[in-house]
């Protein structure tokens, strides 16, 4: 996985078909997603229930991109070796979900993957800002974690915040919840670069109709692209 600026956009398999997920990776992958943003809910640090590393492993021959996993649980340590042996290349931990982030990000790479941070809208940059040597993308939500469908806030003055402090370290800023060919403008400019959008490739689509994942992917990315 190299490291470049170019916007990249990371459907959530939240808004799949749930009975056919295979289909559906290859479908986006085959229609321009650059990376398979894969959001995993333990019903506990968020009011909502998904997938664990044996469903994360069963989605991973289907992709050929980047198998992106959001952890949104708490405690993230114990489950670390798990989810590398499902095949995450990035797996990201919240901030919020313990008290030792920096250990987890350490663990992180130790066991091969990328190393993810995620802030909620209500936490500040500043603290991600110890953490920066030991991060490749920091996942700024634009959504309070959980659902998928939820409106846009705009954390773009977090987002200018972390494009300067990270300077020219090789780290990218994903941006989740609420992306669109509306708001993905917005957070590009502000300097984001991988754009995570679960309705807004969905919508209107099917696997029978991937066409339209492709037309939706296609429209995020060119919104994006005309403020760069
Ligand atoms: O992490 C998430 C929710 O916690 C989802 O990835 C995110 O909300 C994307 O969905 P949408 O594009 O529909 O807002």
């Amino acid at each position: 996985m190299s490291f470049d600026r170019s916007i990249k956009i990371a459907p959530s398999i939240l808004s799949a078909d749930f009975a056919n997920f295979g289909q559906e990776i290859r479908a986006i992958e085959a229609q321009g997603a650059d990376w398979v943003h894969v959001d995993v809910m333990d019903g506990h640090f968020v009011p909502n229930l998904t997938f664990g590393p044996p469903a994360v492993k069963a989605f991973r021959p289907h992709v050929k991109t980047v198998m992106d996993v959001h952890l949104m649980i708490s405690p993230v340590d114990a489950y670390i070796d798990a989810y590398a042996d499902a095949g995450a290349d990035v797996l990201t931990a919240h901030v919020e979900a313990g008290p030792h982030t920096h250990r987890t990000l350490q663990a992180i790479r130790g066991a091969g993957m990328k190393a993810g941070v995620a802030l909620n809208p209500g936490t500040p940059a500043e603290a991600v800002e110890h953490l920066l040597d030991l991060t490749d993308v920091i996942c700024v939500m634009t959504v309070n974690p959980g659902f998928g469908g939820q409106k846009f806030i705009d954390m773009t003055s977090k987002i200018r915040k972390l494009r300067s402090m990270i300077g020219d370290r090789p780290v990218h800023i994903e941006i989740d919840g609420g992306v669109d060919p509306t708001t993905a403008p917005l957070v590009a400019a502000a300097g984001a670069d991988v754009l995570v959008a679960g309705s807004a490739v969905f919508r209107g689509g099917s696997v029978g109709n991937a066409d339209v994942y492709g037309e939706n992917i296609r429209n995020i990315r060119a919104a994006a692209n005309s403020v760069l």
